[in-house]
């Protein structure tokens, strides 16, 4: 069996400038725009545009873990799909070694592939039921020209070996594994062609939690024995921890922080990493008072918030610099302001309500007049202009609506961690009441 030389420092891949949108129209005219009398040809093309996957990069090294974590529908396996080349990216480049897919014709491809291969989440979708495992682990060794038939079936017995199932398991079919055995397949034909680097999309998500350990051990050993470079993707922060050297987070099409997988979970700087790590299930009940959940759905692909895409979401929304809040006055407004959005609250009479979200007057007048405005309305139950007049006056006013954050080196003297995050950009110099406004 192969092992990779590690002496090589380049990282293995590197992605940069990634994107990929899909085009969201449906149907014949779908995207389609029509003449005002319906008589002419369609004069315009304007579909929904998904930004699945915005502008990303990152490089991995070799033989290191890469764990890309993130809420469902963030764009983790459109990623994993577009640097596997099973989606031509919209723009960028994916350096494997020295090639770039990007660029690559389809047959240069075909043979690049076999250096890179995919383990998906369901182990059943991959393994043909009329096919014995012998022959499923074969075929990829076959497509692509590798032994004669003795030496594939020896090979495969060594796989079927070192991912933890019996040689003899060769003649049997798939129904007649577990869950875990069939993934333990997967694996074996995976690295039938020698891959060097294998993205692993959800790969032990399907499984009980106890053979998710297992699985996840046998990776590890895999990844030393055959010098493998992982790009593991799970919404499940314990089993990112469990195998990642390093992790990217991913929230709305974007990468928002990266870096070394202690370091990342245990001082965690970007608002959207801190919120997914405290909504980790907490065993000590004493400790649940501290969990901040994420509220709400990710927003639409489609339409993405300008600035910062988590800003929406974002606990920590940095307050417009041309008011003269005081933190606690800055956080009594954004409760506020995400109550409102939220109709979390029965609002009777103007001043219950001043009294629920406000310790007092703000010292800002124009706030305090924005804040009056916006009470006046939810008694008379105009919550929407209420909320436009808030979004608007508050909001759409913040840095983090305004400019959106590049992923920097967050300053702590880390080389491996980026943030992009304007509470953590190492040019901007906010104010004192947008750094305390952004630290709540
Ligand atoms: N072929 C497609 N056409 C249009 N939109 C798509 C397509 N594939 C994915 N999307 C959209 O792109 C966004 C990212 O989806 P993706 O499946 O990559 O996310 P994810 O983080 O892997 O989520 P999950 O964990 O649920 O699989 C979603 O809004 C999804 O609806």
């Amino acid at each position: 069996m192969r092992t990779v030389s590690r002496s090589e420092t380049d990282p293995l891949v590197r992605i940069s400038g990634l994107s990929k949108h899909f085009n969201n129209s449906s149907g014949l005219f779908g995207g389609y725009e029509f003449s005002p009398d319906g008589l002419s040809f369609p004069f315009e093309y304007d579909p929904d545009v998904v930004r699945a996957v915005d502008d990303v990069s990152f490089q991995i090294d070799r033989g290191e873990t890469l764990g890309l974590v993130g809420e469902s529908g963030c764009g983790k396996s459109t990623l994993a799909r577009v640097v596997l080349q099973l989606l031509r990216p919209t723009e960028g480049d994916i350096y494997f070694d020295d090639d770039n897919l990007a660029d690559l014709s389809d047959e240069a491809l075909r043979q690049r592939r076999k250096d890179i291969q995919i383990i998906f989440q369901d182990p059943q979708s991959s393994l043909d039921p009329r096919m014995k495992v012998g022959s499923i682990i074969e075929e990829p060794m076959q497509a692509h020209g590798m032994y004669d038939a003795d030496g594939r079936e020896e090979r495969t017995k060594e796989l079927l070996d070192a991912v933890g199932l019996e040689p003899q398991y060769y003649d049997r079919y798939p129904h007649e594994f577990s869950g875990g055995q069939r993934q333990r397949v997967n694996l074996a034909r995976a690295l039938s062609v020698d891959p060097e680097f294998v993205v692993l999309d959800e790969p032990t998500s399907a499984l009980d939690v106890s053979i998710q350990a297992q699985i996840l051990n046998t990776l590890d050993d895999l990844q030393d024995e055959f010098g493998l470079t992982y790009l593991f993707i799970s919404h499940d922060l314990s089993v990112i921890r469990h195998i990642s050297d390093r992790v990217a987070v991913m929230y709305l099409g974007e990468i928002v922080e990266i870096g070394d997988v202690e370091v990342l979970f245990e001082d965690p700087k970007h608002p959207y990493t801190r919120a997914l790590l405290s909504s980790i299930p907490v065993p000590d009940p004493r400790n649940r008072g501290q969990r901040s959940v994420l509220v709400g759905d990710v927003p639409s692909p489609i339409n993405p918030p300008s600035g910062c895409r988590f800003r929406t979401r974002c606990p920590s929304l940095i307050a417009p610099e041309e008011y003269d809040l005081s933190e606690d006055e800055w956080t009594n407004v954004r409760d506020f302001t995400r109550a409102v959005d939220r109709r979390s609250f029965d609002a009777e009479d103007v001043d219950s309500v001043y009294e629920r979200f406000l310790d007092g007057p703000l010292s800002d007048s124009t706030c305090e007049s924005v804040v009056y405005e916006a009470i006046e309305l939810i008694v008379t139950d105009r919550w929407e202009e209420a909320s436009e007049l808030l979004r608007r006056q508050f909001a759409a006013k913040s840095i983090c609506a305004n400019t959106a954050p590049s992923l920097e080196q967050s300053g702590d003297n880390d080389p491996s961690r980026e943030v992009a995050c304007h509470l953590h950009q190492p040019n901007e110099s906010l104010t004192t009441n947008q750094e305390t406004g952004g630290r709540m």
